[in-house]
Parts: structure tokens; sequence; C-alpha cells
């Protein structure tokens, strides 16, 4: 059985720094939200979405945003190689995004391969003007496809044989990203 290690990345405090930058940067470039949508890629992205939304909505006063979900299992091109059981989860969109700014959330960016199957997905739901993407934490120099994000949280050096691992305080009982070495 290999050794698990795994250290702290970004504590708590850093998080919630790293959360209001983010949301300041949202909101120079998309103001009154009026015509942008954010979409929380499932399951992960999710918290990190309706983080965001509350943030603007409580300490910058932002009236409305309209703030969906999106399951992306069964777009994926890799099905991660059947490395784990597909459990798909819920899509919530109720809201039109055609002609929208839609800004997709992620926590993590590593090969890209879920934005790709998230673009895919999104598809159905009609043409937005245009689509970005802002992930918490982008995993340098491990893209399988031309993808960045317009907002990043963090870039970290991680190699392919550790995972990062965001963890959330209503989910997971605490704020805290780390580094785990398999
Ligand atoms: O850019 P990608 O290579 O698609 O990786 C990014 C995705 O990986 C993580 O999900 P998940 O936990 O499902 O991935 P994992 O199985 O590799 O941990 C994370 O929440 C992103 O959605």
């Amino acid at each position: 059985m290999p050794i698990m290690s795994q250290k702290v990345l970004l504590s708590s405090k850093e998080i919630n720094i790293i959360l209001h930058r983010l949301a300041c940067q949202l909101l120079e470039n998309h103001l009154s939200f009026e015509n942008t949508v954010l979409i929380g890629i499932q399951p992960r992205g999710k918290f990190l979405a309706q983080r965001l939304t509350k943030i603007l909505k409580e300490e910058y006063k932002v009236n409305q945003i309209n703030l969906g979900f999106l399951d992306i299992t069964f777009y994926r091109d890799d099905f991660r190689r059947g490395e784990k059981t597909l459990e798909a989860t819920k899509t919530k969109i109720d809201f039109l995004i055609e002609d929208k700014n839609v800004v997709l959330i992620d926590d993590v960016l590593y090969t890209g391969r879920s934005i790709n199957a998230a673009l895919t997905a999104l598809q159905s739901f009609g043409r937005p003007k245009d689509v970005e993407l802002l992930c918490l934490i982008d995993r340098r120099f491990s893209r399988h496809l031309p993808i960045q994000p317009n907002y990043r949280g963090r870039q970290v050096d991680a190699i392919n044989d550790e995972k990062v691992k965001v963890m959330w305080e209503e989910n997971d009982g605490e704020d805290i990203i780390y580094l785990v070495n398999r």
C-alpha cells in the first residue's frame, strides 16, 4: 500500500481572500450581472459558484444573479477511463443563456477535459454571447486541450501523481485545499 501524504495548499483565510478577489474581478467585468449568468460545474464547481454569488450579493450588493449548475458526466470524452463509477449530478439552469455572457466556474482546472465537456453540454441550452472560465486552482502545465481560465485563484505546479483536493465548509466541514501525494 503506497503511503499518502498531503500538504496544505491554501488555508481557509487564504481561500477567503482569493474568493473576494475573484468576486471583485467578476464585478469589474460584469457590473450589474444583468446579461451575465454564472454556471457552476457539478459536482464541486457548485460550491465555488454559490460562494462567489453569496459574496457578490451580500458584500457587493448585486441584486440579482443568475446562477445555474451544469452536470457534465455524460459529455466527458474520457469518462475518466473507467477509473471511477459515474454518478450523474443535477443540471439546474432555469434561465436563458442565449446571447448572455456565461461564466463557467469550477474548482480545479487540470487537463481541461471537464471544461471541454461543459462547453459541449452548454450547447443544448442555446448560443451564449461569450463564455469565460473561472477556476480556483489552475494546475499549470497539465493541459490536454487549449483551454485557459479568464479568472484564476491560484496557479499551482502539481505533478501527475498529485491530486488537488478542494474542501468546502458546507460540504466537508472546513474550507481548505490540500495537495495530496498518491
Ligand atoms: O481539467 P480536468 O482534468 O477535467 O480536471 C478538473 C476536474 O477534476 C476535478 O473533478 P474530479 O474530482 O471529478 O476529478 P478527479 O476524478 O480527477 O479527481 C475538478 O473538480 C474538476 O471538475
